[in-house]
């Protein structure tokens, strides 16, 4: 065990990613509706690139990915690093609450640290990671990768002929919020059983129960693949990086999965 720990990650994989989704052109079917972190990234399921970065911080002890119920898709890459459980539920909080009760059901205890990671922030690096855990690992709440707003910010009203802006509101203390998000799991899942799915990221659980998790710059690089245009642009940077696929790093055939630590 680290001298600050024991870290586990936590894969929240259960959305549906509907926002993902081009609209069909009048007149043709809708697109097959396979969960986007299933879709192909640089040649590869996006969720693969995901756990490939998991699987090269050696200091956590496992990571659980959260799907949803009758979900095998990740059978055919299992691999030691990580390990799946069907424990998706209907929003994001949900399905992050059963995560944690799943680590605890494998051995993993509350005053464990557990990195919550997006499977759809596919270009997340080890190395972020471990600055991560590096960054966090000494502080009395946890703690999240974000990125300090680069733009000017508007808020808006609905106005003639459409939407307009209403102000110009000062950013200099405005951040957005990433993932991974670290946390230790008894007062995580405290204070999402708490706040309920009204919590969009572990952060603001936290925050709801009046603390203040440290912000760790993350880089533009790791944003969330959200919309049809974001599949080009994660796989323009990951080509770009040029590492060996996934893939290759999970072999195909069956490991059972290592606990404990
Ligand atoms: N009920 C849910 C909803 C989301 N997620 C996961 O949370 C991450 C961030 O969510 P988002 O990108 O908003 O994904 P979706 O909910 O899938 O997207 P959309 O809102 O467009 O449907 C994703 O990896 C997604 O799979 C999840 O595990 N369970
Ligand atoms: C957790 C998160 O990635 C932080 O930005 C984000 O909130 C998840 O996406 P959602 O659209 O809020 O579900």
């Amino acid at each position: 065990m680290s001298a600050h720990g024991r870290f586990w990650g936590l894969v929240p994989c259960a959305g549906m990613g509907l926002r993902a989704v081009a609209a069909p052109a009048a007149g043709t079917a809708p697109a097959p509706s396979l969960p986007k972190q299933y879709h192909l990234v640089a040649g590869q399921p996006m969720v693969l690139h995901t756990l490939a970065a998991f699987s090269g911080v050696s200091r956590l002890l496992g990571t659980l990915v959260a799907v949803a119920a009758g979900d095998h898709f990740l059978d055919a890459y299992a691999h030691p690093s990580f390990f799946r459980v069907e424990c998706g539920g209907p929003t994001r909080a949900d399905t992050v609450l059963g995560g944690l009760k799943a680590l605890l059901a494998r051995g993993a205890q509350p005053q464990d640290w557990v990195l919550v990671h997006d499977a759809a922030r596919c270009l997340i690096t080890s190395a972020q990671i471990d600055t991560l855990i590096d960054t966090c690992a000494t502080d009395g709440v946890g703690g999240l990768l974000a990125h300090k707003l680069a733009d000017t910010l508007k808020t808006s009203i609905d106005g003639p002929g459409g939407v307009r802006v209403a102000t110009t509101v000062d950013r200099s203390d405005k951040w957005l919020a990433q993932t991974p998000q670290m946390f230790r799991i008894g007062p995580l899942m405290a204070a999402i059983e708490r706040i309920g799915p009204a919590a969009t990221d572990e952060a603001s659980a936290m925050e709801a129960m009046g603390l203040h998790p440290r912000l760790v710059p993350g880089g533009a690089q790791n944003f969330k693949v959200t919309y049809p245009d974001d599949f080009a642009l994660a796989s323009a940077v990951l080509a770009q990086r040029g590492h060996g696929t996934t893939l290759e790093r999970f072999g195909g055939g069956r490991v059972a999965p290592t606990l404990g630590g």
